[in-house]
């Protein structure tokens, strides 16, 4: 363990970045996938599971732990690891996105963001300073600032218009965070989808000297390729020696297409919702179990996996579980697919280190290929 946050580049390959950051609560291994956990939960999964498929990290969610339970009730209680029993490292989105997505009653201004939460209707402020003050009152080891991201398509205007004001509070969340060694606090680069508003972005983030960098704006509905060619334009204008970490990001294809352009760190939703709505990831593509066709397939999901959900189960006995609605349908298929998640991060890793990321992740999409089996 160590007592400062640090990142260590092990090996690359073209583009691509085996890394290591290590912090009090443990190390990471990059590429990195984070399971999900918005209310301090990764829904569905003991956090000794979420340990088990191989997670080092998860991520909560700044915006739905004030509305529910309170940040000042978490502290009390000793924090969110302790709350949730996760001891290894946490990071935090800020809000500001999950505001914009959820609540009612938004209004963004220089100061912060002011809105209702979508529970009760109770009138809240977030401030830059505020969304840190939560984010340390949680014991976050990573925290994100906050910042304005706008949906795509929006007018050039919009867009420099946001950017500009995340950088500001980017600054204002740097000097809230200060000097907390063990701890990190990642600047996130908008711009939408003009390449120079990206540039400005990252390269004015990077003056500020951060210990990660986040890019965000992206995954919130432009094509996959949009995406790509916003992190072509971004990535080469961040420091090599820092952690880079894509938002919201995404399926097994978006992964290995974003790590092949120099991202570290990801964290989706989608492996824990897709399992709760009956979708269950494997090597050879997607099992939609709700299909009647799986009502009497005596097959486990992969009879090689080493996760219990994806070998001793019959698909059949998925099918049935699915259908009915059954808890253990989503206990067992996020299980398996978190831990699907997980095992293509350990292939991305160990192919960059062997110099073979390129053929080995070819290798993986033309498993998808063959499709639903
Ligand atoms: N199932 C499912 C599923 C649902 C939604 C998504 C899209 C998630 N995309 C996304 N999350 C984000 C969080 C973000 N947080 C912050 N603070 N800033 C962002 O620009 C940002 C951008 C994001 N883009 C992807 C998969």
């Amino acid at each position: 363990m160590s007592s400062e946050f640090t990142f260590k580049l092990l090996a690359t390959d073209g583009k691509a970045r085996r890394g290591e950051i290590t912090m009090p609560r443990g190390t990471i291994r990059t590429p990195a996938f984070m399971p999900v956990g918005t209310g301090g939960t990764v829904k569905a999964m003991y956090m000794d599971q979420v340990r088990g498929v191989g997670a080092d990290i998860i991520l909560g969610n700044t915006y739905h732990l004030m509305l529910r339970p309170g940040a000042e009730r978490v502290a009390k209680l000793g924090g969110l690891h302790d709350f949730a029993r996760w001891p290894h490292p946490i990071l935090t989105d800020s809000g500001g996105f999950q505001v914009m997505s959820l609540s009612k009653l938004r209004k963004l201004s220089e100061k912060g963001v002011t809105f209702r939460s979508h529970i009760d209707g109770a009138p809240y402020e977030m401030s830059p300073e505020r969304s840190i003050e939560i984010q340390g009152l949680l014991d976050s080891d990573i925290q994100m600032q906050l910042d304005e991201c706008t949906a795509l398509p929006s007018t050039p205007k919009e867009i420099q218009r946001a950017m500009e004001m995340s950088l500001r509070w980017a600054e204002r969340c740097k000097t809230a965070f200060g000097d907390q060694p063990g701890k990190a606090m990642f600047g996130i680069v908008q711009g939408g989808d003009i390449p120079d508003m990206r540039v400005r972005s990252a390269q004015a983030l990077t003056g500020l000297e951060l210990k990660g960098y986040a890019v965000g704006g992206l995954a919130v509905g432009e094509p996959q390729e949009v995406m790509l060619d916003m992190l072509d334009i971004t990535c080469p204008e961040l420091p090599q020696e820092k952690p880079r970490y894509l938002m919201g990001v995404g399926t097994p294809d978006d992964i290995i297409k974003s790590v092949a352009r120099g991202i570290d760190m990801f964290d989706c939703v989608m492996p824990t919702r897709a399992g709760r709505h009956g979708l269950a990831y494997t090597r050879r593509g997607k099992v939609n179990l709700r299909n009647a066709r799986h009502a009497d397939d005596p097959r486990p999901l992969d009879e090689e996996s080493d996760c219990p959900a994806a070998r001793d189960y019959s698909r059949a006995y998925l099918h049935h579980l699915v259908r009915s609605g059954e808890a253990l349908g989503a206990m067992l298929l996020t299980w398996n697919n978190l831990s699907y998640y997980q095992h293509l991060m350990s292939e991305i890793r160990a192919s960059i280190e062997a110099g073979r990321f390129a053929d080995r992740t070819t290798e993986i999409s033309e498993g998808w290929a063959r499709g639903d089996i």
